[in-house]
């Protein structure tokens, strides 16, 4: 199993007392992955990873990264952790190199890496233009590389592609794919939008009202949508259909002429299909539903 570079073990918050925002999280966010934490708006998303960050301290923690302990460790840590969490303030007046240069200098990082960002993020043209004329993508692209700016090997976001046009998370999505690709970062990545995750993630952790209720590799939550997807068959004989089906799949006869069909894996809806029509049912339509991880996603946060 690889490397973890974010564990948190039981983690636990609450504002209030008695009002948990954070229920029992076991995040585990391996080393050289793109981990996709997906929920809908309030399920806890930004509590964990400002928790994650420091920036909210929990009574009983249990966070590890790197193999140290948060907050204990908060600034070895820091110093290898870039975040998008909240907007930077940037400087609009100031053109995009001049704003890396500000941030460069706090930072206590070398000039020469300035550029480099620059290159990175894609703003190397635009890099001479006041910010103030940069789109929202470009901003978002300059938050990004004020977050390279110390090479840091873990990227904490918070829902980087929001309120971005399609054009915008397309270029933030790429960018993203690229730090993890080409510069090796491990990037942790919130998101309310499962199309944007499956789209970027390798690893998946679905959290909704404060619990984790997936954790698992991309391909594990597409084989658990398979296990949960069925066929619905509008036939001729639902009598004789599930004679001929239930010996061998789960049938449930929904109407008249409808019947729903349990089945694990792709290829066997053509078997399906072959064994009705050969056994005489004609088949009108054969759907299959449930095949698609939104719908798989609402299933697991209403189940
Ligand atoms: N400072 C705060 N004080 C009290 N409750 C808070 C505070 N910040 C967030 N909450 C509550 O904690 C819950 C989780 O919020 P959080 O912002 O972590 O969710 P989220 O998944 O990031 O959603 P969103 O995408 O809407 O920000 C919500 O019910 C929210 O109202």
């Amino acid at each position: 199993m690889e490397q973890a570079v974010i564990e948190t073990d039981h983690l636990d918050y609450a504002f209030q007392k008695g009002d948990r925002i954070l229920n029992d999280i076991n995040l585990r966010v391996p080393q050289g992955s793109v981990y996709g934490f997906l929920g809908p708006n309030g399920a806890g998303k930004t509590t964990t990873l400002r928790l994650l960050l420091g920036l909210l301290r929990s009574e009983n923690p249990g966070i590890h990264i790197f193999g140290n302990q948060m907050p204990g460790n908060r600034i070895d840590i820091l110093r290898r952790t870039g975040s998008l969490i909240e907007q930077p303030s940037l400087y609009l007046h100031l053109t995009g190199r001049e704003n890396l240069d500000v941030f460069r200098r706090a930072y206590e990082c070398p000039a020469t890496r300035v550029e480099e960002v620059l290159r990175i993020t894609g703003l190397s043209d635009a890099a001479h233009k006041k910010t103030k004329a940069y789109s929202l993508g470009m901003k978002q692209r300059l938050a990004i590389a004020i977050a390279l700016l110390h090479d840091p090997e873990l990227l904490i976001m918070d829902e980087p592609t929001n309120g971005l046009d399609p054009n915008g998370i397309i270029e933030i999505r790429e960018l993203i794919r690229d730090l993890n690709r080409h510069q090796g970062k491990t990037v942790l990545v919130s998101s309310h939008l499962l199309a944007e995750v499956e789209k970027l993630a390798t690893h998946v952790g679905i959290i909704h009202q404060g619990k984790l209720l997936f954790q698992g590799t991309l391909a594990e939550l597409q084989s658990f949508q398979h296990r949960h997807s069925f066929l619905e068959i509008e036939v001729d004989n639902v009598v004789r259909t599930e004679q001929i089906l239930s010996g061998r799949f789960p049938v449930f006869i929904r109407g008249d002429s409808t019947v729903h069909v349990g089945h694990s894996k792709p290829a066997e809806a053509a078997l399906i299909n072959h064994m009705l029509v050969g056994g005489g049912v004609g088949v009108s339509r054969l759907c299959v539903m449930g095949n698609d991880l939104e719908r798989l996603f609402l299933d697991i946060i209403s189940a």
